[in-house]
């Protein structure tokens, strides 16, 4: 599980749930570059005192999207709710639009041969770079020593009309030549999703919205439905693919489009 910057919840609170649940939970702290890099370095501290693996820093972010649905209805994340990362508490929050408060924290003077080095001398966990689609920024993290990669466009909510990342996938996937680990999240809706993300070369898969989905539909129950529903989706995409393990999925389980027409395999 990846830990936003701006969740409700602390580090240790939502290590504490993850391993009640299974003990083996790894988590990883979704990171922002900040301006105030004491609080930056602090979270680093504390997500690696609690036991965090990776740290994710978000590179698709410099400053939000152009969110017309958020500035129409004034959207504040709703009273009560607090960033604990971020140490803003409701008021901080209920003060200001979520536009004005990330542009109040986030340096939108993005430098990965700043960052990463600087990184580097502050933690000992992983360092992954979210919010890649290219061939370019997948050769670029390498140079830069990341340990991984995630496929993102940070579910659609950045800039519009950038690629899905299913189609961006494969020439990072193919940049990497196993140099580095590809993960990728947006748009898997179905355990078919997941399916061909893996086939396409992604070593894991996240999702994002189906969570909130689950939890909004039925809180924890709702959430263990999705990942059951997801689960079995995957599980039956194998056996009818005939895939034994995770191993045997493989481009070759996938239609080929050919300038005559698509065939269909999946
Ligand atoms: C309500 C919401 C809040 C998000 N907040 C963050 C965030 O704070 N940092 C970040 O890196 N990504 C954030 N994301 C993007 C997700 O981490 C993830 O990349 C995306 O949701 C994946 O797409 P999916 O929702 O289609 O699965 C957010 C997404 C949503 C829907």
């Amino acid at each position: 599980m990846c830990i936003s910057s701006f969740a409700n919840y602390s580090v240790s609170d939502i290590r504490a749930a993850g391993l009640g649940v299974r003990g083996d939970m790894r988590h990883a702290m979704q990171l922002y570059t900040m301006k105030d890099r004491g609080l930056e370095e602090k979270i680093l501290r504390k997500a690696e005192a609690e036991g965090c693996s990776a740290v994710f820093l978000t590179a698709d972010s410099p400053v939000l999207g152009v969110r017309y649905n958020e500035w129409r209805n004034d959207f504040r994340t709703p009273k009560g709710l607090n960033f604990p990362a971020l140490e803003w508490d409701s008021r901080d929050i209920q003060g200001r639009t979520h536009d004005d408060g990330f542009m109040s924290f986030n340096d939108d003077g993005h430098n990965w041969a700043r960052d990463i080095p600087w990184l580097r001398s502050v933690t000992k966990m992983e360092i992954w770079i979210k919010g890649v689609l290219t061939a370019e920024d997948t050769l670029k993290a390498i140079e830069m020593g990341c340990d991984g990669v995630l496929v993102s466009n940070h579910g659609g909510r950045q800039l519009d009309g950038v690629a899905a990342t299913i189609d961006a996938l494969p020439e990072c996937v193919e940049a990497a030549a196993g140099r580095i680990r590809i993960h990728v999240d947006g748009g898997i809706r179905s355990g078919t999703d997941m399916f061909k993300a893996l086939a396409l070369g992604a070593e894991h898969v996240w999702v994002g919205r189906p969570a909130i989905w689950g939890l909004a539909y039925d809180g924890e129950k709702g959430v263990d439905l999705m990942l059951d529903t997801f689960y079995n989706e995957f599980k039956r995409c194998m056996q009818l693919t005939g895939c034994n393990s995770v191993k045997d999925i493989t481009k070759a389980c996938l239609g080929v489009v050919r300038s005559d027409g698509p065939l269909a395999r999946l």
